[in-house]
């Protein structure tokens, strides 16, 4: 039997794996939402991973507002920084694999060709460099640790994402302005949450760093369209290029992963 605590699980991606837990067999999971533990509180972090006989942590807990992020770095740094690195310590000190999300915005997106986990992270604003702060915190204190990078991550039904906010405007029937100064990969939180389950936990993959995405570069006009598509709404919704959609936090030109 296999325990597995998930934090920060009221996310899109901690709503996606709490669907999946249903089918899965031979696991106990414990979906911990932010009122149920908060990860910056290192005692209440402690507490629990001693009482319990986790096997893994999955940790979708994040500061993921990377506007707020510049106004509010303390905040930012707090979740993705401190909250981490409390719980590498607990992981490590219980003996606790922690599977951890973390982002393609660690690039700084001038490399013309995907990223691969062996190029450097150079991230350019607040929500990237606390998320990388995150990962390095785990690889200074835990051996037994997967970080998963992944990218332009939405679900269709949870949460607040890229794909949830064009379809609402434009069944809204507000004009969408979108830029097309960036290149990544959507993903879908199923994708991630199949990876994390099927590969890392039954696949036993090597501890380390991994990529997950859906393996589609485009830009977030490209993606705008293919929502209207997939949605039947290209007809009736004004989808107008924008490339000077204003943005406070910069980010990366290109941010495929590899
Ligand atoms: N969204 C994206 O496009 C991408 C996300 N990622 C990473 O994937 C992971 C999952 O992201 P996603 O599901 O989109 O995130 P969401 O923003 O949907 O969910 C994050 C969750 O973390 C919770 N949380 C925030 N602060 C704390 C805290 N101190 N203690 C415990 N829980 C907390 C939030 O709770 P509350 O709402 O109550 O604050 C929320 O439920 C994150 O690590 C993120 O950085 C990586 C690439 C892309
Ligand atoms: C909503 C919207 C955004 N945009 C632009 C702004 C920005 O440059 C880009 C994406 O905007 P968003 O604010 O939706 O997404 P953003 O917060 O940049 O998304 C990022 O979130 C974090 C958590 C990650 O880890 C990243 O992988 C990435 O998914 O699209 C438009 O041009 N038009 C629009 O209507």
């Amino acid at each position: 039997m296999k325990n597995i605590v998930v934090t920060g699980s009221d996310g899109q991606l901690g709503r996606t794996l709490k669907e999946f837990a249903q089918k899965a067999k031979n696991t106990l999971f414990d979906f911990k939402t932010s009122a149920d533990l908060d990860i910056t509180n290192e005692q209440l972090v402690s507490d629990l991973f001693k009482n319990q006989e986790y096997r893994y942590c999955i940790n979708c807990a994040a500061y993921t507002n990377v506007e707020q992020a510049e106004k509010n770095p303390d905040a930012a740094y707090r979740v993705n920084s401190v909250g981490v690195k409390n719980l590498a310590y607990s992981c490590d000190a219980y003996g606790i694999t922690l599977i951890h999300i973390s982002t393609d915005y660690v690039f700084d997106g001038e490399k013309e060709t995907p990223y691969s986990v062996e190029d450097e992270p150079n991230p350019i604003n607040v929500y990237g460099k606390s998320k990388l702060k995150g990962e390095e915190y785990i690889r200074k204190t835990l051996p037994n640790h997967f970080i998963v990078r992944t990218s332009w991550l939405y679900s269709k039904k949870y949460g607040h994402n890229f794909y949830r906010t064009i379809l609402r405007k434009a069944l809204e029937g507000d004009d969408l302005r979108v830029t097309d100064d960036q290149k990544g990969c959507p993903t879908n939180t199923e994708t991630l949450a199949k990876f994390i389950l099927d590969e890392i936990i039954e696949g036993k993959k090597p501890y380390g760093t991994y990529h997950c995405t859906d393996g589609v570069p485009m830009t977030w006009y490209d993606f705008a369209q293919k929502i209207l598509n997939e949605n039947g709404l290209s007809d009736k919704a004004n989808l107008v290029l924008d490339r000077n959609y204003r943005t406070f936090a910069k980010r990366p030109k290109n941010s495929v992963l590899s």
